[in-house]
């Protein structure tokens, strides 16, 4: 009798008898599994063909005997409707799984011997799992299951896994992986440590595409540990480029929202993305684990949405460019972002606003004929309340007032009218003790700084609006006094490309998002790289523990799992100077491939000549997406133009939302958490003399998987 022929009869078998499969075995039960699936297809198909019949139906019974029925029976009818429509959105959904399954069930499978009694469970693993109805028995486990973490933690041997009752020990005496697509099963191998590595090394040769995938038969120990951490508030990643951040982001989403079903849907979940293309991007992965995708924004968005400040402000971009055009760290405008941007900065900045709360001018108030006294007053606002912010805090006291002008009068309110008379105190308590211009507050605490740091009184750019470091700053001002509610129903916060953020944005992020979080990067890859001052250490300033929650877990990824070993090795030349004593390299990956190439152009036209002759000759022809960047969008749409004439390119800008793969030209700070099979970059100026063009330069490099070319143009502007 088959080993699996005994798992039909008997779940669990006794470790004597177990010996490892056959690929006649395994094909065996791939076929039953698969014949399973099939029958699962059809009768969920049919039970949506059945359901939208009997909507028909009953939309017709209604629209016959509209005039007859009574409210209690047309009620009855709608809610059957809704009954059914519900059942075939979700049956919809079914099928995809099930279709997807029946192409793929499952990748890999470890047999697990049960310390104490010997029992062995084979566990198959896939992308979702299946439960078979007619033998009650899981045929196929969720990659996300407790029970499937063993797969990526632990090769044959002693192993363990946490499931919500205890943790079970034991021993894994098989492991394999399977070779299926398109319904078939190619081959199945025993693995080891070895093998795994030539199955990912295999994964990684492929071309990129252009949107990213789920890794879920690849997923490593390390990655693995991050997808499914329980016991951090907020997870702080710092990984180098190419370490598989956002692929952890992802997954781990996809881990929380099937391990949360219950108190956690695809809505209670939000990613803080670094631009609209990345969205684009990354909007594959959760449908293909069969969930819902997540809805995502950018920070700006964010802002745009809930400042009220007026007035105009630079947007991200527009930083950028100034700092690209100032890249001298001893600029005004480079030490005023650096000053705005810094711990110190931020902590005189809630000092100041501290004391600016605490000496608040309160006296006697009066609404209508009654009077709260300011020791009252007092009392609310500085114990009571205090951990409110400032604007709110006289909200709930306007609650106690309007009760006592209630009492006084001798007459119970309607809800409505008390609410009303709430928002009118407190409008009248803010104006006798509180109003103030956001702005100008701001205003006065840079003027308040100026002797020690000369400018930083100066907050608006030459166009006359608010620069992007001070608009942060008052973001967080309005945040401080007024608060923000908009995002309580967020449950979960994934933050990706950390280190574009400072310190305000964090603080602002953790007021408006009380949840737990997710936040990932890498500390190299900023344009403005302070050794002294990392976005580390703004973490930490930042997200404290408090009352129980809060606080932080920082964990690092060094393995370079994008880029070739050549590439990796030249990326890491780039930042050597630069690099902090304690700041890990990346890694690279035993993957080969060709020299990174370093060519000289005399001129843009040269450049895209040479670009022109690489496509023109096919050395590029088996690669999907082949990326060209440039210093910023005005050299990359010149550069657009000159290959225009010669190829088939797309040129992307801040604007755009979608990027279907090809040739395309984009400046180098776009091109942030994507990749592509092969990388021109493109540079208009010495990119090793300042720190500044040695990290764009950077993030560019680490963008190419296979093939990467430095073009250095030496007419330079
Ligand atoms: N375990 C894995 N199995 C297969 N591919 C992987 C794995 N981990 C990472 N990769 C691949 O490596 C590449 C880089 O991963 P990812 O984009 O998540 O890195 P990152 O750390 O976010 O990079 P960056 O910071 O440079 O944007 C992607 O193509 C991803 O699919």
């Amino acid at each position: 009798m088959s080993v699996l022929k005994g798992k039909k009869m008997d779940k669990k078998q006794v470790q004597e008898t177990y010996r490892e499969t056959t690929l006649e075995e395994e094909q065996e039960y791939f076929e039953e599994v698969e014949n399973e699936l099939q029958c699962d297809l059809q009768t969920t198909q049919e039970s949506i063909d059945y359901r939208n019949q009997a909507i028909k139906a009953q939309k017709k019974y209604m629209r016959d005997s509209h005039g007859d029925m009574d409210d209690e029976e047309f009620l009855q009818n709608m809610n059957n409707v809704n009954n059914d429509t519900f059942f075939i959105e979700h049956a919809a959904k079914q099928v995809d799984v099930l279709a997807h399954q029946i192409e793929s069930p499952y990748f890999g499978k470890i047999a697990f011997e049960y310390q104490g009694d010997g029992q062995v469970l084979p566990v198959y693993i896939g992308t979702n799992g299946y439960w078979s109805m007619d033998e009650q028995d899981q045929k196929v486990y969720d990659w996300r299951a407790p029970i499937a973490s063993m797969y990526y933690d632990y090769e044959k041997g002693e192993a363990s896994y946490q499931a919500p009752d205890k943790e079970y020990f034991g021993k894994i005496v098989e492991k394999k992986q399977f070779d299926i697509s398109n319904g078939r099963l190619h081959n199945a191998v025993d693995t080891d440590e070895k093998i795994n590595d030539m199955i990912l090394l295999d994964a990684l040769g492929k071309n990129s595409g252009t949107k990213m995938k789920s890794v879920v038969a690849t997923i490593q120990k390390e990655q693995n540990a991050l997808i499914r951490n329980k016991t951090a508030y907020n997870l702080i990643v710092d990984g180098r480029a190419g370490s598989g951040k956002t692929v952890v982001a992802m997954h781990r989403l996809a881990w929380l929202l099937f391990n949360n079903r219950k108190t956690m849907s695809a809505d209670n979940v939000m990613i803080l993305s670094p631009n609209g293309i990345f969205g684009d991007y990354i909007a594959g992965v959760l449908p293909e684990v069969g969930e819902d995708n997540v809805p995502e924004k950018e920070f700006d968005s964010l802002m745009e949405e809930i400042l009220f400040v007026d007035c105009d402000y630079e947007t991200k971009l527009e930083q950028a460019d100034r700092i690209t055009t100032h890249p001298d760290m001893e600029s005004p405008e480079m030490k005023n972002i650096a000053w705005k941007s810094s711990i110190a900065f931020y902590q005189a900045f809630n000092k100041y606003l501290e004391d600016y709360t605490e000496n608040i001018k309160f006296k006697d108030f009066h609404f209508e004929k009654t009077e709260f006294t300011k020791d009252q007053i007092e009392k609310m606002f500085y114990n009571r309340f205090a951990r409110y912010p400032v604007y709110e805090r006289f909200e709930k006291i306007a609650y106690f007032i309007a009760d006592r002008v209630e009492d006084e009068q001798d007459q119970a309110f309607t809800d409505e009218k008390h609410q009303k008379m709430e928002n009118q105190i407190t409008k009248e308590m803010i104006y006798q003790y509180a109003e103030r211009n956001l702005i100008e507050l701001y205003q006065d605490f840079l003027n308040s700084q100026a002797e020690q740091y000369p400018g930083i009184e100066q907050y608006r750019n030459e166009y006359g609006k608010v620069c992007y470091e001070d608009i942060l700053a008052v973001f967080y001002l309005q945040i401080y006094f007024y608060g923000c509610k908009s995002y309580d129903n967020i449950k979960h916060l994934v933050i990706d490309e950390m280190q574009d953020y400072n310190i305000f944005q964090y603080a602002v992020l953790d007021r408006i998002f009380k949840c737990k979080k997710t936040i990932l990067g890498d500390s190299l890859q900023v344009l403005y790289y302070n050794p002294e001052e990392t976005v580390l250490d703004v973490l930490q300033t930042v997200f404290v523990p408090h009352g129980g929650t809060g606080g932080c877990q920082i964990k690092t990824l060094d393995t370079a799992y994008r880029s070739t070993c050549e590439i990796t090795e030249f990326c890491n030349k780039i930042l050597e100077a630069d690099r902090a004593s304690d700041e890990a390299e990346a890694h690279p990956l035993n993957r080969h491939g060709m020299e990174p190439v370093t060519e000289q152009a005399e001129s843009i036209e040269d450049a895209a000549g040479f670009i022109a002759e690489k496509l023109d000759y096919g050395e590029l022809d088996d690669f999907d997406n082949v990326a060209i960047l440039c210093d910023d969008e005005e050299r990359a749409f010149a550069m657009y133009k000159e290959l225009e004439e010669y190829e088939q390119v797309t040129y992307l800008t801040n604007q755009s939302t979608v990027y279907n793969g090809g040739v395309v030209v984009l400046p180098k700070f776009l091109a942030k958490g994507m990749e592509f099979d092969a990388v021109f970059v493109i540079n208009e100026q010495d990119v090793m003399e300042n720190r500044i063009s040695r990290h764009a330069f950077y993030i560019s490099c680490t963008r190419a998987l296979h093939q990467l070319y430095v073009i250095n143009v030496t007419n330079q502007t």
